[in-house]
């Protein structure tokens, strides 16, 4: 590299193309609260989560994902915005490299350290989730926001197998584990727009439902997320896996619903 050359080392996310399909519906955005509208219609949200479809846990050089079996209607998520039932898949998070920023929505341009994601797809039209994850009704993605505060017990079993998962491309068996437990304990005040996923290939085929009330976890069980490398054990230079959202999008018109006044 010429001395004086300046270039973002850009994560390989984000070197591929990075306009989506379309694109008039883009994720992820800011929420403005006094601009999204209340609608009376939309219905508490029901998910119904086995613990026993848990199966493995996965470093796929981007950000960690808790994968569930699909293959049955046995973790399901229906009502709220959602017309049909939707199938969970797995969970994920973004995080940053300081606990001043990290996720991918924010609230009147407030940002959380972190940000969960519970990942459906819909099981009333399709039968996988590479299928669904192609069409505009086929997913839908539950955002939670995280806070320092309290340790979060539940989350406790997740960090401890983390440094199992440290490298891109492991992976370790992980059962019995219930996504619910890390749902805030008021589900039915929530936020809902039509987006599309964060990360490739972007399509614009997610419902997403992002709840008000945040979720608290300790500064050391998200210091243990930043442990985790982007890289695979074979590369020479180890990259700490943080600062793995994207960019906000425009909302080109959109309207985000509430579910609360
Ligand atoms: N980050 S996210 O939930 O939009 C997602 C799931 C799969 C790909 O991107
Ligand atoms: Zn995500």
């Amino acid at each position: 590299q010429e001395a004086g050359e300046y270039t973002m080392k850009m994560h390989p996310m984000w070197q591929g193309p990075l306009v989506a399909p379309g694109g008039n519906r883009q994720s992820p955005i800011d929420i403005r609260v006094r601009k999204s509208v209340f609608d009376p219609h939309l219905k508490p949200l029901t998910p119904d989560y086995d613990p026993r479809t848990c199966s493995q846990i996965w470093n796929n050089g981007y950000s960690f994902l808790v994968e569930y079996d699909d293959t049955t209607d046995k973790s399901t998520l229906k009502g709220g915005p959602l017309e049909d039932n939707f199938r969970l898949c797995q969970f994920h998070f973004h995080w940053g490299e300081s606990n001043a920023w990290g996720s991918e929505h924010t609230v009147d341009r407030r940002l959380f350290p972190a940000e969960l994601h519970m990942v459906h797809w819909n099981s009333d039209k399709y039968s996988r989730f590479e299928e669904a994850v192609m069409e505009e009704n086929g997913l839908a993605v539950i955002g939670v926001f995280l806070k320092i505060g309290k340790r979060h017990e539940g989350l406790q079993k997740l960090v401890d197998v983390l440094p199992a998962v440290r490298h891109k491309d492991s992976v370790v068996e992980f059962t019995r584990f219930d996504p619910a437990c890390l749902l805030p304990t008021n589900i039915d005040d929530y936020w809902t727009y039509a987006g599309s996923l964060t990360t490739p290939p972007l399509t614009e085929a997610v419902t997403w439902i992002i709840m008000k009330q945040h979720i608290e976890v300790s500064h050391d069980q998200l210091a243990v997320f930043r442990s985790l490398l982007f890289t695979s054990a074979e590369e020479e230079v180890q990259k700490s896996m943080v600062n793995n959202f994207r960019v906000q999008q425009s909302l080109q018109g959109r309207t985000v619903r509430s579910s609360f006044t």
